[in-house]
């Protein structure tokens, strides 16, 4: 069996007046993640991870921030299509690990909703999907709120 692992990382700011979309599932919170897609940073670095894995560039090469069909786009369906994209090279998913950097709102009891949702959207096994949060003790943009970040690491297979 081939394994590559993959690294990805995204930042998006917090602001007024946006729903925040984080792990496929939307959260209610007073702020919301800025970008031309619902801004599912969480999502953005995992799709980064699979096509860094996989030797296929990055999700802005794929899906364009300039493109009309991504305005808004829920993030699933990009997930979905980098799936589908490292298929084409016989690659499917051994496990994602993930750490979302927020310093709120509480994240911990969403998760185990995120990693449902998100294992769905990939066709994997629940238990291939591990999602963690933390703040960063009130430093940098992330503490002082002024958005969220979200690293992720995968490894992909084929026979
Ligand atoms: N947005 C967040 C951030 C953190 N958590 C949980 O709290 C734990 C402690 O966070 P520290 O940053 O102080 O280490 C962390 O391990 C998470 O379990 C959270 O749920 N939501
Ligand atoms: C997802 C895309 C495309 O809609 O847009 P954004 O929501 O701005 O997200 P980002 O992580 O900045 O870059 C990837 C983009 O191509």
């Amino acid at each position: 069996m081939k394994i590559r692992t993959g690294l990805g990382y995204d930042v998006h700011k917090l602001v007024e007046g946006r729903e925040l979309w984080l792990g496929g599932i939307r959260l209610d919170y007073e702020l919301g993640l800025l970008g031309h897609s619902d801004a599912d940073v969480l999502i953005h670095a995992i799709c980064d991870a699979l096509l860094g894995a996989a030797n296929m560039r990055d999700i802005g090469y794929h899906f364009p921030d300039t493109a009309a069909e991504t305005l808004n786009v829920d993030s699933k369906i990009l997930l979905r299509k980098t799936v589908d994209l490292i298929a084409t090279k016989g690659y499917r998913i051994g496990n994602v690990d993930a750490t979302v950097c927020a310093e709120r709102p509480k994240l911990n009891p969403h998760i185990p909703e995120m990693q449902r949702c998100l294992s769905d959207v990939m066709q994997t096994d629940i238990d291939n999907v591990s999602i963690k949060a933390t703040t960063t003790e009130k430093l940098g943009f992330t503490g002082r709120m002024e958005g969220i970040s979200a690293y992720a690491t995968v490894l992909i297979e084929k026979d």
